[in-house]
């Protein structure tokens, strides 16, 4: 292990075998190991000093495993490191408590054990929830068997501050595994959603999910009547700027276009990349003439906002066709005359607005 590594190794620093998406577990097994690695080095010197070196020599395999448990998760094997960690604090609490007995409070230890045991992924469900209960037998047995501990003579006067020291860190890591297991989930999850309802290329909402918004909205809307108008608008000549200038600087202009957009219309709209370089508005509480006017405005103001880094000018313009709702139409229904309306505009010359209303 180089110096640079092992310096990662005791800073929390991301190793470069860590993948960036994993850093978040990675540093939370890295706080775990490394403070139960430095209170067991604790443990070795204070059991030494009040006479119990059996109990230093547990420390020593618990710092020993806690050190493995760092390298494990230093190489990226994290799985490997909470396997680890499960087994030291399972293999300590029962020891210490069996020497100690049942006032040292180091029992408290196999709640998180158990429930470290039960998330590890390298267990299978059946496995992990049998050793989560094994934790809580031996917590029992714990108490039944061995409820005095086999030595506690000289410790008795420490007793009652390790039973409150142990019960409240053994909390704490519960209590903390738990939280962060939830912001990983809540973490995963978002990504999910975004993935499933976000377009690569422009982080706009996709199609899929204006659709299922847009079944779920219109039903709504009509039934309190709120007047809303789907736009559909469209790049012009968009090939023109592939064609010359390559296919990356057309995807720059796509991502320009949609940051310009998306800060033209209220937070309240919904903005999507419909396809290609279409897209597609949902303009909610408007009227048709309020809608007409604003996107109107907008495709004005697109060739003087939307610049392309080019020796050759390239003037970025686009059509809009725009549907409004009367209260009884389909979705599918407006979006097939917001396209009617944005071929009209194209017919027209492009650079327009074309709207219509539908009725009954
Ligand atoms: N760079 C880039 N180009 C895309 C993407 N999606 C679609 N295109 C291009 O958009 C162009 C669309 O061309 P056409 O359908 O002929 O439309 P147009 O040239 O804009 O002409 P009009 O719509 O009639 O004004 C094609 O060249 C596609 O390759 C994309 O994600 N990135």
């Amino acid at each position: 292990m180089s110096a640079l590594s092992l310096y990662a190794l005791f800073t929390g620093r991301k190793p470069p075998s860590v993948k960036y998406k994993y850093y978040r577990k990675y540093f939370i097994i890295y706080a775990a190991s490394m403070s139960s690695f430095a209170v067991h080095t604790v443990f070795i010197c204070f059991f030494y000093v009040i006479n119990i070196p059996i109990l230093s020599v547990i420390n020593v395999f618990s710092v020993s495993v806690w050190a493995l448990a760092l390298r494990e998760n230093y190489y990226g094997r994290h799985s490997n490191a909470i396997f680890l960690a499960c087994a030291e604090i399972s293999i300590h609490a029962v020891l210490a408590t069996a020497y100690l007995g049942w006032s040292s409070g180091f029992q408290f230890y196999l709640w998180p054990a158990a429930c470290l045991a039960t998330i590890n992924p390298r267990l299978g469900v059946r496995l992990s929830s049998a050793i989560g209960f094994g934790c809580i037998v031996l917590f029992i047995l714990l108490k039944t068997v061995v409820d005095d501990g086999l030595y506690n003579f000289d410790f008795r006067k420490y007793a009652d501050f390790f039973y409150v020291f142990n019960g409240i860190i053994a909390g704490i890591s519960l209590i903390f595994g738990i939280c962060s297991i939830r912001v990983i989930n809540e973490r995963q999850e978002e990504k999910l959603t975004d993935l499933a309802t976000k377009d690569e290329l422009t982080n706009l909402f996709n199609r899929r999910y204006i659709n299922s918004y847009l079944s779920e909205y219109e039903p709504d809307a009509d039934l309190e009547n709120r007047p809303y108008c789907i736009v559909l608008g469209d790049l012009d000549y968009f090939k023109k700027v592939n064609d010359t200038l390559g296919h990356y600087a057309g995807d720059d202009v796509l991502i320009d276009v949609s940051r310009y957009l998306k800060q033209r219309f209220r937070s309240s709209d919904v903005v999507c990349r419909w396809g290609g370089e279409e897209f597609l508005f949902l303009l909610k509480d408007t009227s048709l003439r309020q809608a007409h006017d604003l996107v109107e405005k907008i495709c004005r103001d697109i060739p003087d906002n939307i610049h392309v880094c080019s020796s050759q000018r390239i003037r970025i313009t686009m059509s809009f066709g725009i549907a409004a709702s009367t209260g009884v139409s389909q979705h599918e229904q407006l979006i097939k005359v917001a396209d009617e309306n944005l071929y009209q505009a194209k017919k027209q010359g492009r650079n327009c607005v074309v709207s219509s209303e539908i009725t009954g």
